[in-house]
């Protein structure tokens, strides 16, 4: 009886699994074929490749087409392809992809589940809403002599390590980090992290946990992508507890401090802060202004440290163009009496081409995750590989493989080689539009794109100018990405030796 029982169940999820899988075939729609259970995800499964080589790789064997289908597991999920449907997806049709692909229960998660990154639909557009001033050129503007501090902190640390002069090298991902923890706690909170001493601050402490817990919640965004329904009921909290009370500690201590001192700082806190007073939609509690600065921790420290690590990583490797980017800021430097203002840095076109070229070859995003929110139907054009109308249904996944694109030899000529050129004068108007998308397209797009972009651009300004970097022989060339990492992570490290300018 038993035996018959499982004969008839492994038939009913055999037939169940094959009608499931021919779901793209059945609207024309071409692609990888799938794997039982695992789907065109197996090998991100077995840590054979990361995510990002995963969906790079069908991106380039389906390219000629607009988008292609692949099973998350047994969901269905559609690859883009074409930047005109980048385009249609982010931008013209956004109302029938709203939201990303990455849910958080709000209830379990009350820190994430406020982030605007896994908010939807009204809800996220009131609280980018609020969000945005923090993220004007004015504030930047303002918070700029405390990157500057910063920078200078970071130039006499990397001057007074030993590793970093005497040939034992530095991680370069270590030292960013010290460096853009430093930054968010002092712009977001108003508060030293003192991330280049040896005492033990707390920012240190949650940055660390925050690494730890990593390793877990690594373990269920690969789980989230492989079986996305799996997580919705299993209900998994991705932010310890100790680090959001100690992230809501902070706060409160700091507003307090302010309220009983007169303090009246012009930062992010103090936006939000401001928002519990003017909010009309809805009651904004003390556990939003903890959510939203440390929102601006989470999302600001680690993305910033990756792109800068890389940065002195192809510096480092790409010795003609190290030489010329210390040209461009000694130059600016001498002209302007040994200064680097706010404007003077967003002058500086080779600056803005290595970090752009670094963001095409190594985006920390390496996919883009959004959802199908309203059904949408593509019509093929004239000419179209995919022959006939395509029925999007609400609910399915929608990838943009950013890092398959980026390396694309049709939009990039030589896409592995490290060419800070093409971001420079012509060769930059004549890159496809919506093929290099780094902060990601549309109303969507990255909300902390200038502090980000700033703080790596003076960050790698003070270290280039002060001195000469080069691989140090820890680092395994050519680089190999971690499969399981959630955002793009080298395995080893690159480990960097700098020789001071004198
Ligand atoms: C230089 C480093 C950074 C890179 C490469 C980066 C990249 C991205 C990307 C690709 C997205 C998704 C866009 C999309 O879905 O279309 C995103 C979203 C976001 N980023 Fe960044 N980011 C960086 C730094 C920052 C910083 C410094 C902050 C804040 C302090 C920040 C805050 C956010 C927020 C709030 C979102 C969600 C936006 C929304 O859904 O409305 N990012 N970022």
């Amino acid at each position: 009886m038993i035996i018959l029982l499982i004969i008839v169940v492994s038939a009913l999820v055999f037939y169940l699994l094959k009608k499931n899988y021919e779901y793209w075939e059945k609207r024309g729609v071409p692609g990888p074929k799938p794997t039982w259970f695992f789907g065109n995800l197996g090998e991100n499964f077995m840590m054979k490749k990361s995510l990002m080589e995963v969906y790079a790789n069908v991106y380039h064997q389906y390219k000629k087409y607009p988008f292609v289908g692949v099973f998350k597991g047994v969901s269905p999920a559609l690859v883009v392809c074409e930047p005109e449907m980048i385009k249609e997806i982010t931008v013209k049709s956004f109302q029938h992809f709203h939201d990303n692909d990455f849910e958080v229960d709000k209830k379990l998660d009350p820190i994430l589940g406020r982030n605007p990154f896994v908010l939807n639909g009204q809800e996220w557009k009131t609280v980018r809403s609020q969000l945005t001033p923090g993220f004007t050129s004015g504030k930047m503007k303002w918070i700029y002599p405390l990157l500057e501090d910063t920078s200078n902190q970071l130039v006499n640390f990397i001057s007074n390590q030993p590793k970093a002069t005497n040939g034992e090298g530095f991680e370069s991902k270590d030292l960013c980090a010290k460096f853009t923890l430093n930054n968010v706690a002092n712009c977001a909170f108003g508060l030293e992290a003192k991330a280049f001493t040896n005492e033990s601050t707390e920012f240190q402490l949650i940055a660390k946990k925050f690494f730890e817990s990593g390793i877990i919640q690594t373990f269920f965004f690969v789980l989230a992508q492989i079986f996305p329904s799996l997580l919705k009921l299993i209900k998994i909290k991705l932010i310890p507890k100790d680090i959001e009370d100690r992230l809501a500690n902070i706060v409160t201590q700091t507003l307090n401090y302010r309220k009983n001192n007169n303090v009246v700082r012009n930062d992010f806190l103090h936006i939000l802060s401001q928002l519990k007073k003017t909010c009309k939609e809805y009651e904004f509690t003390d556990v939003d202004v903890t959510a939203h600065a440390s929102g601006f921790f989470i999302d600001g420290f680690e993305t910033s440290a990756s792109v800068m690590s890389f940065v002195l990583h192809e510096l480092a490797a790409n010795g003609e163009a190290q030489a010329k980017l210390r040209e461009e800021i000694v130059g600016h430097f001498r002209d302007n009496d040994n200064k680097l203002s706010y404007e003077g840095l967003q002058g500086l076109p080779y600056l803005d081409a290595v970090i752009q070229e670094t963001l095409r070859l190594h985006p920390p995003l390496f996919n883009l995750g959004k959802v199908c929110t309203k059904p949408y139907t593509y019509v093929p054009k004239k000419g179209d590989k995919i022959s006939k109308p395509v029925q999007i249904e609400k609910g399915t996944s929608v990838v943009i493989p950013l890092a398959g694109i980026h390396r694309d030899p049709e939009f990039f000529e030589e896409p592995n080689e490290f060419k800070p050129e093409r971001f420079i004068g012509d060769n930059k108007e004549k890159i496809v539009k919506y093929s290099f998308l780094p902060f990601g397209e549309g109303p969507r797009a990255c909300l902390g794109q200038r502090f980000g972009m700033l703080q790596v651009k003076i960050g790698v300004a003070y270290v280039v100018k002060n001195f000469r970097l080069s691989v140090n022989g820890k680092t395994k060339m050519p680089l190999e990405y971690d499969p399981f990492a959630i955002i793009t992570t080298p395995k080893g490290g690159m480990w960097i030796d700098f020789e001071k300018i004198e």
